[in-house]
């Protein structure tokens, strides 16, 4: 089980074979499956230390499977791995139903419900973001919540919205993509975002900004002053 009582460093692969890579930084591997080669395999596979986060992210989520069954029918299998401490769901896949049986399928296994959005094309305004948040936490464990900042002001927005759920002690975990939301990876988890992306290798990032692993790891625990 990956809690996310307290900041969780995950490095975002597609390849489990980075995982060795990933453990001087990382606390967990995000799992891309919808960007793996062979994903059920992988996971079959896998004898490494960290606990996964496994992702199936489709298309209209900026990911690359399409969004049907059989995409949840592998994140259903997926979570009955016993390195599987965690599964993520996109709100759409919640707000229709058809995420119920995965959520079902991962508490059973004593693994946690990540509930994510994400919005390509910019910062909704601070109420439309306290509605995802608020709505992502009735289906699961931690809300996220990916944005795209074009200025520094969608970065303080996202940042008051962020303080405001982690005052009310939710789970939730927030990033603003892009270049100008970039230093938010780093500063989003001293107001009380739970979960953090990186990849091993910065030519391999899963989303727009995203710090090198062990970048990240460093700027959190100095600004956090670990
Ligand atoms: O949802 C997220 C967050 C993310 O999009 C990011 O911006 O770091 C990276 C993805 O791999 C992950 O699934």
């Amino acid at each position: 089980m990956l809690p996310f009582d307290d900041f969780t460093l995950c490095a975002a692969t597609a390849d489990l074979a980075d995982e060795p890579d990933a453990r001087e930084h990382a606390d967990a591997v995000e799992f891309r499956m919808d960007l793996a080669d062979s994903p059920e395999a992988q996971l079959r596979d896998y004898d490494g230390d960290l606990p996964l986060l496994v992702t199936n992210r489709h298309e209209g989520q900026g990911g690359e499977t399409a969004d049907d069954d059989a995409r949840l029918d592998a994140l259903e299998a997926a979570v009955a791995h016993d390195a599987v401490g965690a599964v993520d769901l996109e709100l759409d896949t919640c707000l229709d139903g058809r995420g119920a049986r995965v959520r079902e399928a991962a508490h059973a296994n004593d693994a946690s419900v990540v509930v994510s959005t994400h919005d390509f094309e910019g910062t909704p305004l601070r109420q439309d973001m306290r509605a995802l948040l608020g709505d992502a936490l009735e289906h699961g464990d931690v809300a996220k919540l990916a944005v795209t900042a074009d200025e520094r002001a969608d970065v303080l927005d996202l940042i008051a919205v962020t303080h405001e759920h982690d005052a009310e002690g939710e789970r939730i975990a927030t990033m603003a993509m892009g270049e100008a939301g970039r230093h938010s990876r780093a500063v989003l988890p001293v107001y009380g975002s739970r979960i953090g992306y990186a990849p091993v290798d910065p030519a391999d990032a899963t989303a727009p900004g995203q710090y090198d692993l062990a970048t990240l790891r460093r700027l959190v625990t100095e600004l956090r002053g670990e």
